[in-house]
């Protein structure tokens, strides 16, 4: 596709970036006063201070005669990760494929086979398998930024195979963890998302996806305010953004006009763009029947080289429709080779206008290609996705595309009989080209129906509260396992740094919609979460739980922060009235019940954590039956067998059977 073949580019300067950031970490690591470690991946290579100043030229000569004079087996390892990652610096992807066979990366070094593998001259099907493999073992490591970008690079490749519901699962991995990674992940993450939204949904969708790149395009622009240096990564980034919308346009708004300002904005030095910009600018002048601009952009497309980078061989049919359409030519020779291996999208816009050209061959070719696309590409991914559901619609969707099948074999039988008399005649061939107009509109209805029910997984995927901002419950189920086991692995590395999960509950919320309506009580949810926010530390997990519940995870450097931390929440709130729209003041608190994992060292470290949540509730609600405006500490469960009584009862019940430790900050317990 398009769009994404042009990732290929922006693939290389986003690895180059990635090795930019290893280096640093492995220069940082240099510094390190002491790194005790038998691991050779973890030890980082040593490199003379001047190494820094070295060009690139040199740098590689240094690390080749230091690796030929090397015994050591782990220092060859070490050096030859920095030879990959100065390959990777200046795109020599040629020389990073070849140092990969003859030193393979070891298994725990992530960074160096995310390296190899985005490399690798594999198919994709084979590369899909490595990356999940890598996804898994990056996740389980915690390396987010490897863990983001095999994600990304995961959905990105089944977004080619039109797996769309695989992609988009992908990008739902890949998204929370680029942004978290690093801004340039999270730019490259939400372009791709962006693109699938524009190649893959409705009209709603297709704005959604350009609102995503155009923010993105204000992102890129402040990241040259804080960082000059960044500066070609800016460059390419805006051109490939300006590039999508100029193509979204073409193809899905067919907005002429604003595809060419988008065209226009990109720097004619680009060579790798240099020809689509100007067969598509040429493309967009012909349909504005501005032919003189047409022709001479056209002209100008056969004189610049073709991308070296992503094959482009369908732009020479675009040219011949654009000949055709400026009565410049007749000749569709390159249009009779256009590869079916060309991206759907770019298929579907080029037989439609092959189709609507007034050239009886153009459009006989256009109609003979459509079907074969048809039968295979959409046909099997339709038939992929009717697969799954046997509700009553779905079995009435099914029984309208048997029927739609039946008519386009029908349809094939009409048109080879009209190729076998040679030429159709123009009359036969308009009747031909109205019935699978109306076949295409059938097809359109099919995918719409199809598309609602990717809208609504788009909606269920989402990661955010829309009131608050704050991430939400879904946003939490996906992290917080790591969040355990990161404190399981700093167990086993004998340090006890434990995580609190706390539950905020507004008190008496339901009065306050009830006395001022809904919008004061959205507002007073609002002001509650940026108080809250304001109180903890930007690392802490802090989200919408539901309703008038929200819920923090934060690591505990501290054990006294454990109660330090509900009592300046609690005190955001309560000790100052919120001030709210029209002048209104509110007395506004809230209740908080907490849990500590692990309680101990010795605690179960493979608790589930929907039964922490489960006590860090029971112990908010014995905060709200004996007072409210205050905080419920759960300090340790005393026996692991009482574990799940204490979960079953109120916890004053657990409190008097002495199974629990509680600290609370409530004035007179009442212990009846
Ligand atoms: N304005 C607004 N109200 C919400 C939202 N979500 C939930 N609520 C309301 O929150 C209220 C929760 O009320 P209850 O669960 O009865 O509890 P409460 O009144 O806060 O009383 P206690 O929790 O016992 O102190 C209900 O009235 C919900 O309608 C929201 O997004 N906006």
């Amino acid at each position: 596709m398009i769009l994404l073949q042009w990732n290929g580019v922006q693939f290389k300067s986003l690895s180059n970036f990635i090795a930019l950031v290893f280096c640093v970490f492995v220069s940082t690591q240099l510094f390190a006063s002491e790194v005790v470690t038998t691991n050779i991946t973890e030890v980082p290579v040593t490199l003379p201070q001047v190494y820094e100043t070295y060009s690139y030229e040199e740098k590689v000569d240094w690390l080749k005669q230091a690796i030929d004079n090397s015994k050591s087996r782990d220092n060859i390892y070490r050096l030859t990760t920095e030879l990959v990652f100065q390959y990777d610096l200046n795109n020599e992807t040629e020389l990073i494929r070849s140092t990969c066979q003859s030193l393979p990366p070891e298994s725990k070094d992530l960074d160096y086979r995310l390296l190899c593998v985005t490399a690798h001259v594999d198919n994709d099907e084979t590369k899909l398998k490595t990356l999940v493999v890598l996804q898994k073992d990056a996740l389980e490591a915690d390396n987010i930024r490897v863990a983001a970008e095999s994600s990304s690079t995961i959905a990105w490749i089944y977004s080619s195979f039109g797996e769309i519901e695989q992609a988009f699962r992908n990008y739902e991995i890949a998204l929370p963890l680029a942004e978290y990674a690093n801004i340039y992940l999270f730019n490259d993450v939400t372009l791709n998302l962006a693109t699938l939204y524009i190649v893959h949904g409705d009209s709603e969708y297709v704005e959604k996806g350009i609102s995503l790149m155009l923010d993105a395009i204000e992102r890129v622009n402040n990241l040259l305010l804080d960082d000059p240096s960044a500066s070609r990564y800016v460059e390419n980034t805006l051109a490939r953004i300006h590039f999508n919308l100029g193509i979204a346009n073409t193809f899905h708004r067919t907005n002429y006009p604003q595809a060419l300002h988008y065209f226009g904005l990109i720097d004619p030095e680009l060579t790798e763009l240099r020809q689509s910009v100007l067969v598509f600018s040429s493309l967009a002048y012909a349909e504005l029947n501005n032919f003189e601009e047409s022709k001479a952009l056209l002209a100008q497309s056969f004189q610049v080289p073709s991308s070296q980078t992503f094959n482009s061989d369908y732009l020479k049919c675009y040219q011949e429709v654009i000949k055709v359409k400026l009565d410049d030519s007749t000749e569709i020779e390159q249009c009779h080779l256009l590869s079916e291996s060309t991206s759907v999208e770019v298929q579907q816009d080029l037989l439609k206008r092959m189709i609507d050209a007034e050239h009886a061959e153009l459009s006989l070719i256009g109609l003979q290609k459509l079907y074969s696309l048809y039968i295979n590409s959409l046909l099997p991914l339709l038939k992929q996705n009717s697969g799954k559901s046997a509700s009553r619609t779905e079995l009435t969707r099914l029984q309208q595309e048997s029927r739609l099948k039946g008519e386009l074999i029908n349809k094939e039988k009409a048109l080879t009989a009209a190729e076998q008399e040679k030429l159709a005649s123009q009359s036969n061939l308009t009747i031909a080209i109205i019935a699978v107009f109306i076949l295409l509109l059938l097809m359109v209805v099919l995918q719409l129906r199809q598309k609602q029910k990717l809208a609504d997984q788009f909606a269920q995927m989402s990661l955010f509260d829309k009131l608050t901002g704050l991430n939400n419950r879904h946003y939490f189920e996906q992290n917080i396992k790591r969040e355990m086991r990161f404190v399981k692995r700093a167990i086993e590395g004998d340090r006890y740094t434990p995580i609190a999960i706390y539950l905020f509950d507004i008190d008496h919320f339901k009065n306050v919609n009830d006395t001022y309506g809904h919008d004061v009580g959205d507002e007073v949810l609002i002001e509650f979460a940026r108080r809250i926010n304001e109180a903890i530390r930007d690392s802490d997990m802090f989200i919408r739980w539901g309703g008038e519940e929200f819920l923090l995870v934060a690591r505990l450097f501290e054990l006294d922060d454990y109660y330090a931390i509900a009592e300046r929440v609690r005190g955001a709130i309560s000790d100052t009235e919120f001030e709210l729209e029209n002048m209104l003041k509110l007395k506004v608190s809230c209740t908080i019940g907490s849990v500590i994992f692990p309680s101990s060292p010795e605690d179960d470290l493979t608790r589930p954590w929907d039964q922490l949540v489960k006590l860090a509730d029971n112990a908010l609600y014995m905060g709200k039956r004996q007072q409210r405006d205050c905080w419920v500490c759960v300090d340790k469960v005393i026996a692991e067998e009482n574990f799940s009584l204490v979960l079953s009862q109120d916890l004053e019940d657990s409190i008097k059977d002495n199974l629990v430790e509680v600290t609370h900050s409530i004035k007179e317990f009442d212990r009846s």
